[in-house]
């Protein structure tokens, strides 16, 4: 079990939870976090197999840092039950709601999962809950499925079934998706949870996925949900501070210290006003530099 507020999560990648293999090493590749799939990657004759061997490998697997995270099967299936007593037990992370549509799916969730929690003496309140929007209904209840419940950590959004819903497909440019991210960003920031943008499925389109991770970063989304460990390398180069970026934030830092320590909060930096969103920016900034091993925890870069 990690710490769920406040951790970065850039990487969010898909282990499809019928496959021994893939479900045993998921570990090694460094992913922010690690998201068993009990649904769509997952044939219905392999749907008890599947919620099995994921079960047994967060018994037995060690994952090392990574946040544990499992896509279970929708509301009106008939594994729902079922996948939420076996994760539950399992002491998982978060669970990830597919399909999610209304805030009272949510609730629904929260209360089987509170269930199970006392059924298998699981710590009350300790299984986190995240939604994937997969609809119009979906994004347009965005706001209130993201402040649902307290167990709520982020909000994805699922192009793939989102764009067939929207009677459309995705294009090159993402226009057809420019309301949806902007709804589910908005939905996610406003009740202070997290917010993953969609799989990108052309393994081979590296251009293409570079362009659409350096948009929904400067978009402000946390990561993106991921299919293949190849994509892992390249959302953390686009999360990854520049030097200068690096240079400025321990610039704000030092400089803020130095005006609290003289009793004010606002100061000015070579020109600039120095106050409290820019010191929580620069703070952001140290976080992903540290995650990319470029600073230690004091902040002084770690030689190569
Ligand atoms: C719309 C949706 O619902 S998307 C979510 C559901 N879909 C999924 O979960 C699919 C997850 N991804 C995959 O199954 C695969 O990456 C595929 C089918 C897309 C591509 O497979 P491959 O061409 O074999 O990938 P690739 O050659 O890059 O694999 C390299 C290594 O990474 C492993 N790997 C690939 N994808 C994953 C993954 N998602 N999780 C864990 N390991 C993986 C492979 O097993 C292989 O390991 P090996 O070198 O030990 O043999
Ligand atoms: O959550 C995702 O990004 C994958 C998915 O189910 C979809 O796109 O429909
Ligand atoms: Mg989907």
């Amino acid at each position: 079990m990690t710490e769920t507020t406040e951790r970065l999560r850039r990487t969010m990648m898909f282990v499809p939870g019928n496959n021994p293999a893939m479900v045993k090493d998921a570990g090694i590749y460094g992913a922010d976090s690690i998201m068993f799939d009990l649904e769509d990657a997952v044939s219905m004759n392999e749907k008890d197999s599947a919620r099995a061997l994921v079960y047994q490998a967060l018994k037995t697997v060690d994952y090392g840092d990574a946040e544990l995270v499992v896509r279970i099967n929708g509301l009106d299936t008939p594994y729902f039950d079922n996948d939420i007593k076996a994760m539950v037990k399992a002491q998982i992370d978060v669970i990830r709601l597919p399909k999610a549509e209304t805030a009272e799916m949510i609730k629904e969730l929260e209360e089987k999962v509170a269930a199970a929690e006392k059924e298998f003496d699981v710590p009350a309140g300790s299984i986190h809950l995240m939604a994937a929007i997969e609809s119009a209904k979906g994004v347009l209840n965005a706001p209130a499925i993201a402040a649902a419940s307290d167990r709520m950590i982020g909000l994805a959004l699922s192009a793939e079934d989102y764009t067939t819903d929207m009677k459309t497909h995705r294009y090159p440019d993402g226009a057809e998706l420019e309301f949806a991210r902007n709804m589910v960003l908005h939905a996610a920031r406003a009740a202070g949870i997290a917010a993953f943008d969609t799989v990108f499925t052309n393994m081979d389109d590296t251009e293409g996925f570079y362009r659409e991770t350096n948009y929904i970063h400067q978009l402000g989304f946390d990561g993106k949900s991921l299919v293949n460990p190849r994509q892992i390398e390249m959302v953390n180069k686009v999360y990854q501070p520049t030097k200068p970026e690096i240079e400025n934030a321990l610039n704000v830092i030092a400089a803020i210290k130095d005006a609290e320590s003289k009793g004010s909060g606002v100061i000015s930096m070579n020109g600039q006003m120095v106050d409290r969103p820019v010191v929580l920016r620069a703070q952001r900034v140290m976080k992903l530099a540290q995650a990319a091993h470029i600073v230690n925890e004091e902040g002084e870069y770690i030689e190569k």
